[in-house]
């Protein structure tokens, strides 16, 4: 095979005269750029596709985490502000939401300049280019009338968010997670929310802080399915004592005008005035995400997409065996870190012939709301898939003096650990419910991952009274608990008593 020797920044590209790029990434968002990143930084030559140059950064920067966490930021000194009244601090009004917005959109800029076209060609020596991108053969890209071709193929095209489709919808503007960051130039009246996930919850605090009537349409019995209900509960209850009206097992059947909602199901479907419906100004709909699977040309290149998937194995390999895909493409779990993940992993099995499988037993994930709902490591559901034999450690914060003196007494930890005389006590997973509790359960992530026992905390020196001592806690629990039933104080008795006579 001939080769050819072109000078980059970075140093000297060799590539098969048989392809334009080493490397073909399709999608800027943060597994595209995570995984075009990475190569150009070790010489490949890699081109990385968006559409446009707006969109770079993908949901994360522009649509999605970082608008909405900014968002939740100034949604956060809003409570503050109210809460403080129970003190003599004298605060009224509604958020300027035009400032608002543009606090967010600042935040964005600032992250945006690492991530430009402009700036992964000079920091990286990245091929970046503007442009819809097809495939077109099997290691064949088209974009901007222009084919590229490479050995791999990466497709990092991300998730579309899902739509109602409900008689009537038609008539009704559903707002998404794109339009609210970009679009929205005023504070809804009235926030009609439909879902029960992350994106909900966190805006539905969000809005409600800064002034919106907020009303929460959830499908199933809880928030947060895919965490412990007990998590669901707790932050169900706080989101109702900050005026957020959820509606659980409810539906919307149809609209009736554009700012009018039929509700089915639900013991208060009928809750205004007993109509079975609800006015609002503004309807929000984050009911999950659909892989994104339109026009790309997937058929042309022999990649399978089924029930609206794309097929891949567990090495994020689809039906080409030269074309992979990662982040939300992957139609799995949906976070910038997955993206970041599965980047690490395929980049592994793209480079060793020690390949690495895709396996979420140590992922991670938190809920931004207030408090924070942090999980991590295997679910009870997946301990008893693999067989693993488990007891479940559970603390409330009640009594926890950091949340005595910060008032957030609701917080709860859950901590699953192996059982047996000789691998017992071993982290395998869990949750907290608390302020800042994504930052709190890192110690206990930490000790997952390292496959360390909970003991292992029980002597560590915390400062008092940091947070993150209930985390500790509950490792002082099981060895207290050791000490002061069964045998063991009987012999300790006897120890003291010989020893200081
Ligand atoms: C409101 C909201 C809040 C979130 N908060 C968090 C959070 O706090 N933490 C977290 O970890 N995750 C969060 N997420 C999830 C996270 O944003 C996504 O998982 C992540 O952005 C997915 O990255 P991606 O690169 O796979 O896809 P995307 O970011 O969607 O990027 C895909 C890119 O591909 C481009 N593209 C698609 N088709 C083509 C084509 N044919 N040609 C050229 N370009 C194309 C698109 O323009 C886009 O830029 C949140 C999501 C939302 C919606
Ligand atoms: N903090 C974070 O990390 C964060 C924040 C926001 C979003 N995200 C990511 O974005 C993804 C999408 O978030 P999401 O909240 O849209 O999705 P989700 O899939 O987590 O939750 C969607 C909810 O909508 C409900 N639902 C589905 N169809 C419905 C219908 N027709 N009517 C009423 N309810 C319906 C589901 O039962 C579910 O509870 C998440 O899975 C997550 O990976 C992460």
């Amino acid at each position: 095979m001939s080769r050819a020797g072109r000078t980059s920044r970075r140093g000297i590209h060799f590539i098969s005269m048989k392809y334009t790029h080493d490397l073909i990434v399709i999608g800027a968002g943060a597994a595209g750029l995570g995984c075009a990143g990475f190569g150009s930084s070790i010489g490949l030559k890699v081109a990385l596709i968006d559409k446009s140059a707006k969109n770079f950064g993908g949901d994360c920067l522009n649509y999605g985490c970082i608008p909405s966490k900014a968002l939740l930021h100034v949604a956060s000194l809003f409570a503050g502000g109210k809460e403080a009244e129970a003190y003599g601090l004298q605060t009224s009004g509604k958020a300027d939401f035009k400032k608002v917005m543009a606090y967010v959109h600042s935040r964005q800029e600032i992250i945006r300049a690492h991530e430009t076209p402009e700036h992964f060609r000079e920091e990286f020596g990245t091929d970046a280019i503007i442009g819809e991108a097809r495939l077109t053969g099997k290691q064949e890209v088209t974009v901007g009338g222009k084919q590229l071709t490479a050995p791999k193929i990466v497709l990092a095209t991300g998730s579309v968010p899902r739509t109602l489709d409900v008689p009537g919808v038609e008539k009704v503007k559903q707002w998404d997670n794109e339009s609210l960051f970009w679009e929205l130039d005023e504070l809804p009246e009235h926030l009609l929310i439909v879902g029960g996930g992350p994106i909900s919850c966190e805006m539905a605090q969000a809005f409600v802080r800064l002034g919106s009537r907020v009303t929460l349409l959830v499908r199933g019995e809880r928030l947060l399915q895919k965490d412990p209900p007990k998590m669901g509960e707790i932050l169900a209850e706080k989101l109702q004592a900050e005026g957020v009206d959820i509606r659980f097992k409810t539906e919307v059947a149809s609209f009736s005008d554009t700012q009018t909602a039929v509700l089915k199901g639900g013991a208060d479907a009928g809750a205004e005035e007993g109509s079975g419906s609800i006015e609002f100004t503004h309807l929000l709909v984050a009911i999950g995400r659909k892989v994104r699977t339109e026009g790309l040309g997937l058929a042309v290149a022999g990649v399978k997409v089924e029930r609206g998937r794309i097929v891949t194995n567990e090495r994020y390999r689809t039906s080409n065996k030269n074309i992979f895909a990662i982040g939300d493409a992957f139609g799995q779990e949906q976070f910038s870190h997955g993206a970041e993940f599965h980047n690490t992993q395929l980049w592994n099995n793209l480079l060793s012939p020690l390949k690495k499988k895709h396996n979420l037993d140590k992922f991670s994930w938190v809920t931004f709301t207030d408090p924070e709902i942090a999980s991590f490591g295997m679910t009870p559901a997946r301990l008893q898939e693999k067989g693993i034999a488990f007891e479940t450690r559970e603390l409330s914060l009640e009594a926890d003096d950091r949340a005595i003196a910060a008032d957030y007494r609701n917080g709860h930890l859950i901590v699953y650990l192996s059982t047996g005389w000789w691998g017992g006590g071993k982290v395998l997973g869990g949750c907290l419910a608390a302020p800042a509790a994504g930052e709190m359960i890192q110690e206990l992530h930490l000790l997952q991952f390292q496959g360390k026992k909970y003991g292992a905390l029980t002597n560590k020196i915390y400062a008092y009274p940091v947070g993150s001592r209930i985390i500790q806690k509950g490792a002082r629990k099981g060895a207290s608990d050791l000490l002061t039933s069964g045998p063991l104080p009987k012999l300790l008795r006897w120890m003291y008593r010989v020893g200081n006579r």
